[in-house]
């Protein structure tokens, strides 16, 4: 029996090369284009749930299983933004700096009769204190741009990181396990 056909709804590089660390590779590419304003009040994981969901939907197809992606930093119940500038960026580390925090990367899987299904992974990291010159020179290095949290575990940020306990791909963007579990279920074959 073939593979069902998979569609993944992101324009992340990153979960391209993610989804390819399972042995799977899509039949297409759809980036989801939805509102990721977080409603007044939401839990970081209902948001990230949500945002799955809506990017899988918006993306949906007759033709295959869709499967998108949410990752959110959280800082208790503080949704932290998207740093898209150097000054937000910079009141994200001086927030998470030796402090715990977690990311919640939440997946969702559309099946072609509509059938949703999702799975939520969260993973607790630690900053280290950081100083004002670590700040600057991270800021320098332009990897915060664009990112939840404003850092990315897979470069730089990772030096400054004393303690992750979860999913390192699930900071990244796209939880193995859970993604590996979730295509399982739907009738993937998987190594
Ligand atoms: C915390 C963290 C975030 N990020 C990034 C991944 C995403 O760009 C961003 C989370 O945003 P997302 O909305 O999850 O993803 P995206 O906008 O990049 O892609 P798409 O919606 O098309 O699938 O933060 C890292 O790359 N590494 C990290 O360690």
């Amino acid at each position: 029996m073939g593979q069902p056909t998979l569609i993944l709804a992101s324009a992340s590089p990153r979960r391209r090369e993610l989804i390819a660390r399972l042995g799977l590779e899509p039949a297409a590419i759809n980036p989801a284009d939805i509102d990721e304003t977080p409603a007044a009040g939401e839990r970081p994981r209902d948001y990230a749930i949500r945002m799955a969901r809506e990017k899988a939907q918006a993306a949906a197809s007759d033709d295959g299983f869709v499967l998108a992606g949410d990752t959110v930093v959280a800082a208790g119940r503080r949704i932290l933004p998207k740093a898209e500038d150097e000054v937000t960026a910079r009141k994200c580390l001086e927030l998470l700096s030796g402090r715990r925090h977690r990311v919640l990367s939440a997946i969702a899987l559309r099946a072609p009769d509509g059938h949703m299904r999702e799975r939520l992974c969260e993973t607790m990291v630690l900053f280290k204190r950081l100083s004002a010159e670590e700040i600057d020179a991270y800021l320098a290095s332009g990897e915060w741009e664009g990112k939840a949290g404003g850092y990315a575990i897979q470069g730089l940020a990772e030096g400054l990181i004393s303690r992750i306990q979860g999913s390192h791909s699930g900071v990244v963007g796209l939880p193995l396990y859970e993604t590996r579990a979730l295509l399982k279920s739907a009738g993937f074959q998987i190594v």
